[in-house]
């Protein structure tokens, strides 16, 4: 693993790291906020999923995170949304492609072998993470925006014996239902809607998986509300599961990093009530 740069912030320390990854057989980048600590102590970790055309950098730059996470003592992960580079394969559109993974691990051409972001996610920045920085395993929560809130709770309702929480800003909840989704499931997964099911909250729900509890932010004026994201298919599926859904509609905000950076301190310390 390569420090790519390092700055104090918060009293902690906000890094960017790269290294080559095996799931995606590219060089893949993420940032780790570690808070100030005790030497010797291990802290909980919130693992923070991106949306469609981001790296990293996106919510490093414009979530807001760092005086939160401080303040909560809570290591915050963000990584890529895809693995990326020449001779990666690229969709002319910004929903598909690099940028857009979608959390999960193709398995039809041109996608295979690079795009094994569920691998990566689940697995092996996990085991980085740990090795490299002083995690507490035992305790991790997971949020995320957009699409990369459909892969927090996809991956959350897959692992829940992993997560003690769970959140998302603006989720896709049923990619099976709505053009993003169906586009990028289509393509990676194929044809056959059984294998989409694995990948979608709703679905999964359904299909029985369960968590505690979950928290979700929504902008009530965000353009994709009604054709993309659709939280309203999520807490039926909760109603009906018995799953507490805490659906927040924010009357006036929008998709963007607005939206998430003013209710980044809400997740953090709802994550950190969990996590302690
Ligand atoms: N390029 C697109 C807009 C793409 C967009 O809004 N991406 C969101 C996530 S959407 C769902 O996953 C995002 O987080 N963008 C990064 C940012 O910094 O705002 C367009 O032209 O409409």
């Amino acid at each position: 693993m390569e420090t790519v740069a390092t700055a104090k912030s918060h009293g902690g320390v906000q890094g960017v790291y790269r290294h080559p990854s095996t799931a995606t057989g590219t060089d893949m980048t993420f940032a780790v906020y570690v808070p100030p600590h005790a030497p010797g102590t291990r802290l909980p970790v919130l693992w923070y999923l991106s949306g469609l055309t981001c790296t990293h950098a996106n919510v490093t730059d414009k979530g807001e995170y760092r005086r939160a996470c401080a303040e909560a003592g809570i290591i915050f992960v963000a990584l890529d949304t895809s693995p990326r580079g020449e001779g990666v394969a690229d969709d002319p559109a910004w929903d598909m492609g690099q940028g857009a993974g979608f959390y999960v691990d193709a398995t039809q051409a041109p996608w295979t072998p690079h795009f094994a972001m569920w691998r990566y996610v689940t697995e092996e920045l996990p085991a980085l993470v740990a090795g490299a920085f002083p995690v507490d395993m035992a305790r991790q929560g997971i949020t995320g925006h957009s699409m990369g809130g459909h892969g927090a709770l996809t991956i959350a309702l897959t692992c829940p014996e992993r997560f003690r929480s769970a959140s998302a800003f603006a989720p896709i909840v049923a990619p099976s239902q709505v053009p993003w989704g169906a586009k990028a499931l289509g393509g990676y997964l194929g044809a056959d809607r059984a294998a989409w099911r694995r990948h979608d909250a709703v679905a999964l729900i359904e299909d029985g998986a369960r968590l505690p509890e979950l928290l979700v932010d929504q902008g009530a004026a965000d353009a994709f509300l009604a054709e993309q994201l659709r939280p309203e298919l999520l807490a039926a599926a909760c109603a009906a599961a018995g799953i507490p859904l805490t659906l927040r509609m924010q009357p006036g905000y929008d998709h963007s990093y607005n939206f998430v950076s003013t209710f980044m301190a809400d997740h953090v310390a709802w994550h950190a009530a969990r996590l302690r």
